[in-house]
């Protein structure tokens, strides 16, 4: 006999928005959600028939309040959580309209990439943060 286990995987669009400033923009995740109370990067799960692009434009409207016009990739991680394997599809936000702010009373705030590491952010980050800062450095 043999057992197979197919651990449930999901697809992440997930939006690294900057302002002039070289701020990014980051939220705090929920006591309900998985990777609690951790920082993020906002974002959300790819529905079906959706492309990443549109997963990102619906969860950055719904979630931060902001359209936005256009979105470049920038990395793409795979993360086994043991519980949950997540695939963050990570797009840099390179325009957008309106003022981006907590719409589903979590906390947020703009943060100096050198700021980055006094955040507590889920595993699979730590790409995303020593990526932005090779960017920035050259
Ligand atoms: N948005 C976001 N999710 C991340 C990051 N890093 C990371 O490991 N994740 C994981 C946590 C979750 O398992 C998954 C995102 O799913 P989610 O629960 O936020 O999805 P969602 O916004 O559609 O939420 P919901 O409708 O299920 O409440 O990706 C990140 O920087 N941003
Ligand atoms: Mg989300």
């Amino acid at each position: 006999m043999t057992t197979e286990t197919v651990k449930k995987s999901v697809l992440v669009a997930v939006g690294v928005v900057e302002n002039p400033r070289g701020e990014l923009f980051i939220c705090r995740r929920g006591a309900s959600q998985h990777q609690a109370y951790k920082w993020e990067f906002p974002g959300g799960k790819v529905e079906a028939g959706e492309t990443v692009p549109q997963a990102l434009a619906r969860e950055l409207a719904e979630e931060i309040g902001i359209e936005v016009l256009a979105c470049q990739p920038f990395m793409r991680i795979e993360h086994d959580y043991g519980d949950k394997l997540v695939i963050l599809d990570i797009r840099k936000v390179t325009a957008f309209n309106g003022t981006p702010h907590g719409l589903e009373g979590q906390p947020s705030r703009w943060v100096p990439l050198a700021e980055l590491h006094d955040y507590e952010f889920p595993a699979a980050n730590g790409p995303i943060v020593n990526k932005l800062r090779a960017d920035a450095e050259s």
